[in-house]
């Protein structure tokens, strides 16, 4: 892979106890490269959202990264970066989308006044520009420009966490983390928020780290699959050779527990 977006390299979490403390990610180590789709599986508690903190530096004590562990994103050392970069590094570089995310907006102010805040802090723009620029992103994830005018609670659940990710883009990050975006969503937003992502990564070209519970929507919308257990990353494949021939047995198990899939891969979908 040439200059992956992503590299994790023996990446180890610690969660400090009072008496003992709890080794909840072991020895990790993948890449992502520019433009895939990376999905994480993994039974509950397993320690993918753990992963996920630690690569936007959002991991709060009692998580503690252990040395020797090592984080880049578009060659850059994370774990090395200081608050200022920090700050910097967020939004611009790397984005992450919450299962809560859409709850996330602010009750009390416009969509558009939503995009100033990040467009005009982080890109130093104008009212009008941000406004402009907020109207495009609306577009790309299918929602009306006229929406900008709108309270968060005039919107659908939907379309707030389509909002979200559209804010998520403004500053053009090279990897979107998504975890659990769309659990509190019916399967029907579910499907077609996934679907106007991977239509986005192809145009785009940002990297995707994808978490759910739905297993089935996994293996439709990834590129390549990681599957997690007790903390380690047990198997990493294409998602079609992971689905089709596991070589682990606890992926078989995984497997065996989900639905059937019926229908084409979502990115199959979209090809001509
Ligand atoms: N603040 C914390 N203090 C102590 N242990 C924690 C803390 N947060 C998470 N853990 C533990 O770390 C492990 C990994 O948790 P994590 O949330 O990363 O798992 P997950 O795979 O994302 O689970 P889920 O799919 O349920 O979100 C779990 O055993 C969890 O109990």
């Amino acid at each position: 892979m040439t200059d992956p977006v992503l590299s994790i390299r023996n990446l180890n979490i610690d969660y400090i106890g009072a008496e003992t403390d709890f080794h909840a990610v072991r020895n990790v180590s993948f890449e992502i490269a520019q433009g895939e789709l990376f999905g994480l599986a993994g039974e509950s508690g397993c320690g993918k959202s753990t992963i996920a903190f630690a690569v936007s530096r959002l991991h709060r004590p009692p998580a503690l990264i252990r040395k020797g562990s090592q984080i880049l994103v578009g060659g850059r050392d994370v774990l090395a970066l200081d608050e200022d970069e920090l700050r910097r590094f967020r939004w611009s570089e790397v984005a992450m989308v919450f299962q809560s995310a859409m709850n996330s907006l602010n009750p009390v102010l416009t969509i558009e006044t939503q995009f100033y805040d990040v467009l005009r802090t982080h890109r130093g723009m104008s009212r009008a520009a941000a406004r402009e620029r907020a109207a495009e992103l609306l577009e790309l994830v299918d929602i009306s420009p006229d929406r900008l005018f709108s309270y968060p609670h005039q919107c659908s659940g939907g379309m707030r966490q389509r909002i979200v990710i559209a804010i998520c883009l403004a500053l053009d990050p090279r990897l979107l983390i998504m975890d659990e975006p769309t659990t509190a969503l019916d399967v029907v937003v579910q499907r077609e928020i996934l679907q106007r992502i991977d239509v986005l990564r192809r145009r785009l070209g940002f990297s995707v780290l994808f978490i759910t519970h739905d297993l089935s929507l996994m293996v439709q919308v990834s590129d390549r699959i990681g599957i997690m257990l007790e903390g380690e990353l047990v198997e990493v494949d294409d998602a079609r050779t992971i689905y089709r021939s596991p070589r682990h047995d606890y992926t078989r198990r995984l497997w065996a527990s989900m639905p059937k899939l019926h229908g084409a891969r979502i990115g199959q979908e979209q090809r001509p």
